[in-house]
């Protein structure tokens, strides 16, 4: 994907000048420049760098933004592997080639020099990285591929191309060292610990101790202690940005400006990345009003608020404050409530909330009677009921298995608590889908309770995320299935089948508008596709039906 425009933006020709302050608009000539100014400067840079004493550098428009207007583009500080590997990615055979990411087989092709694994023979990598790893001691292709696993650790690659900043790029590295790493609130914790011992020791055990033994590699780096490598694993986790490249490859990126947005739990912005270059783009998620900060989501907002605090203080130590964290139903979405199952004289239908939501430690109260429960209980319940439903969805569940949980849970959880809101997502996708539960055998209750869960899940959507800014597949998902809904409901009663069949087009064309903002992301091509499809496949059927109509009238 092409991120911006390369023509001049008066005359349309190729152009090679780019507007200096913003970096967005090209120009064939400086007098072409000069006479878009008027216009451009309404747009041109529209936000600036401000400081906080509980945010930190944040982001804030200095003019109007319009919704997916791009409002800048940015080259990396530093891309690699991803950040957080999972136990099944740690033991993976398949790595990212230390040259250029792509996908390959450890003890394939190994660099010459460093023999780490690469795509091919003829993959380089950068130089001086190349030398450091070649200080090492890798292991043979044919050698035990637990050793190969502990020796080829490619996250480990992301803090070492950091560090490796200071000497080819200082300007870069004076950059990165400005980020926020919370090094002393890491002091101590699982994270830290973690960092010790998968990156800092093994850096340090494997090739760095021995540049000072290496007379010729002696002065590459002027610093390379654990204090630092700590600090530099601090701003990696405060600062990563995932980059998913259109082959399903994930990469970390920081970035100077992009990672200065600050967190909130409903975003205004969101961002792109061009494959080619890793550049991102930040365009404006809704319209933005001047003195708005620029905000982003760091965690998942469809989990409850004592889910996304936890994880916002254990990965980016701080407590959001933003007013669906203080709000104890979430903008009326409900995610969290939980059932009053009230005492033994009598039973209650209320529900169960936070007191006060930003407090780990909160009672839950009832909005009905009087019972109040313990954080530890929510905790408690929550956590095995977590337990349940990934055990459930990993094992691609049928629709009956599904509804089975569903029911189940929901004598302890709000309709619309988030893991509802997950099996119900799921129900939607195996209605119309499932063998034996294709749309044209779903008898007419079934289809209806398909509709009715993709209304729900869809209120609850915009509740969170009303610009659909983080949760544009979920929502494409659920319309698309809408307007399957729709359609079929049109073969069935052929007297509405023309406005069925409408409605079913206007669901289709908001899922198109939707999937515009995850247009560079797998999932999103694929649905994108997917779309394509089901609008050739319902323009067919309008066809057909204006033409049923029309012989009717005849
Ligand atoms: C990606 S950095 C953002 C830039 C950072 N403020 C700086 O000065 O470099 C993330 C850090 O910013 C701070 N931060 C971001 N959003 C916040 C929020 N909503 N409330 C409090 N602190 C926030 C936290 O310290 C967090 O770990």
């Amino acid at each position: 994907m092409t991120l911006l425009s390369m023509e001049c933006a008066v005359c349309g020709v190729s152009a090679p000048l780019t507007c200096t302050r913003c970096r967005l608009v090209r120009y064939c000539n400086g007098e072409h420049q000069k006479q878009h100014w008027p216009k451009h400067k309404r747009c041109c840079k529209p936000f600036r760098e401000e400081q906080d004493p509980a945010l930190g550098r944040y982001l804030a428009a200095t003019q109007d933004i319009q919704a997916k207007q791009i409002i800048f583009v940015e080259e990396p500080l530093v891309v690699g592997p991803k950040w957080f590997l999972t136990e099944g990615e740690k033991s993976a055979t398949i790595v990212p080639c230390v040259g250029c990411f792509t996908p390959c087989r450890l003890g394939k092709h190994q660099c010459r020099n460093c023999h780490w694994p690469v795509c091919s023979v003829g993959c380089a990598h950068e130089s001086l990285e190349c030398s450091i790893l070649s200080l090492g001691n890798a292991p043979g292709a044919k050698s035990d591929v637990r050793g190969q696993h502990d020796y080829f650790r490619h996250d480990a690659l992301l803090v070492l191309k950091c560090l490796l900043l200071q000497r080819s790029q200082p300007e870069r590295w004076k950059a990165l060292l400005e980020m926020q790493s919370h090094e002393e609130e890491r002091l101590g914790t699982e994270l830290q610990l973690e960092a010790e011992q998968r990156i800092v020791s093994y850096l340090q055990q494997r090739f760095l101790r021995r540049l000072k033994s290496n007379t010729n590699k002696q002065n590459v780096l002027s610093d390379y202690e654990p204090e630092l490598l700590h600090r530099l694993c601090g701003i990696i986790e405060t600062n990563y940005m995932v980059i998913e490249l259109a082959t399903g490859v994930e990469l970390s990126g920081l970035f100077r400006q992009a990672c200065m947005m600050e967190h909130a739990c409903q975003p205004n912005c969101y961002f792109q990345f061009d494959a080619t270059t890793h550049r991102i783009a930040v365009r404006a998620g809704c319209d933005i009003k001047k003195g708005d900060h620029l905000k982003i989501t760091y965690t998942n907002i469809l989990w409850g608020t004592q889910m996304r605090q936890h994880h916002l203080r254990m990965t980016k130590h701080f407590s959001c404050r933003c007013p669906r964290c203080e709000d104890p139903t979430e903008y009326g979405s409900y995610v969290s409530a939980m059932r009053c199952l009230g005492d033994v004289s009598k039973t209650c239908d209320g529900l169960q909330l936070p007191v006060e939501p930003l407090n780990e430690q909160t009672q839950w109260k009832c909005d009905t009677c009087p019972m109040l429960v313990d954080a530890a209980y929510v905790t408690e319940v929550q956590t095995h009921m977590t337990e349940e439903v990934e055990r459930l969805l990993a094992g691609s569940p049928t629709a009956s298995e599904v509804e089975l949980l569903l029911a189940r849970l929901s004598q302890l959880l709000h309709p619309n608590h988030f893991h509802m809101f997950n099996l119900k997502h799921t129900l939607i996708q195996l209605y119309g889908h499932e063998p034996g539960l294709e749309l044209v055998t779903l008898t007419d209750l079934q289809l209806g309770r398909k509709l009715r869960l993709c209304e729900e899940l869809r209120n609850v959507c915009h509740r969170l995320d009303p610009h659909s800014i983080k949760l544009a597949i979920y929502v494409s998902v659920i319309l698309i299935e809408i307007a399957h809904t729709l359609e079929e409901k049109a073969r069935r009663l052929p007297a509405e089948a023309k406005l069925q069949l409408e409605l079913a087009q206007s669901h289709l064309q908001q899922a198109e508008e939707v999937l515009e903002k995850v247009q560079d992301s797998v999932a999103g091509k694929k649905l994108n596709d997917r779309l394509q499809l089901d609008q050739f496949e319902l323009d067919k059927l309008m066809l057909a039906n204006n033409h049923s109509q029309t012989q009717t009238a005849v």
